[in-house]
């Protein structure tokens, strides 16, 4: 399986350092804001899934969503709405000692499930990460509130810290390509569902034209 996945939040949230994390291991410390799309994959359930990451800049995507909440026209074809229409998932990041951060991927969550569904896609899979974990001492955002956040928005929901584990953002990205799989799975299946009923309903008729010989 391949897939999509789009890695937003506002500044300095820890985006790239959550990917690099995932990619190699490891927490540099200090990243720029380069715009990157990166490759990785792992084995679930004896099946290779390869997913690309893009981890993208916040300011510009700031710009895109004050257009479109002005009803701009020219924002149909945003470079937003194609990063959605790109995306099979999101990971969006806020960290536990910014509010704003937060408030932002409140914010976010009903942009990409409004984008997707004008783009005809109903499910979306969405991960809400809590970044900074091991900055508890100045936390401002309980576990609670990203929690509900993520339960009324149907979106996954986990809180790590880049700077100190790589399990818990492995945990995050593997559970966000999971729900995508499914995602994916359930989209193709229902096609088969559909012939099944087609195919059971010409049976019907076709015995029905043979009992009437
Ligand atoms: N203590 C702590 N610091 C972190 C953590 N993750 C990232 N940081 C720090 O937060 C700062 C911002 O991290 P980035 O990964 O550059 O954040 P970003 O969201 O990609 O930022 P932009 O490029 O501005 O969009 C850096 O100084 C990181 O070292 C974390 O889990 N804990």
């Amino acid at each position: 399986m391949e897939a999509n996945v789009v890695v937003l939040g506002t500044d300095s949230v820890g985006k790239s350092a959550l990917t690099v994390r995932l990619l190699t291991r490891r927490f540099i410390g200090e990243y720029g804001d380069i715009e990157s799309i990166y490759s990785h994959s792992f084995i679930a359930d004896g099946r290779e899934i390869s997913f690309s990451i893009w981890d993208s800049p916040y300011s510009e995507m700031l710009r895109e969503l004050k257009c479109r909440t002005s009803q701009d026209p020219s924002a149909e074809t945003s470079p937003f709405q194609k990063k959605v229409r790109w995306a099979d998932g999101f990971l969006l990041v806020y960290s536990i000692c910014d509010r704003a951060s937060f408030n932002a991927v409140g914010k976010l969550v009903q942009s990409i499930k409004s984008t997707k569904e004008l783009l005809g896609d109903e499910k979306v899979p969405i991960a809400i990460v809590g970044n900074k974990r091991d900055l508890h001492h100045r936390r401002t955002v309980p576990s609670e509130e990203g929690r509900l956040l993520a339960l009324d928005a149907d979106c996954l929901f986990y809180e790590v810290s880049a700077a100190e584990n790589y399990h818990s953002v492995l945990t995050a990205f593997h559970g966000l390509v999971e729900r995508m799989r499914d995602a994916k799975l359930a989209t193709t299946k229902r096609p088969l569902r559909l012939r099944g009923i087609v195919k059971s309903m010409s049976a019907v008729f076709a015995r029905r034209r043979t009992d009437s010989l």
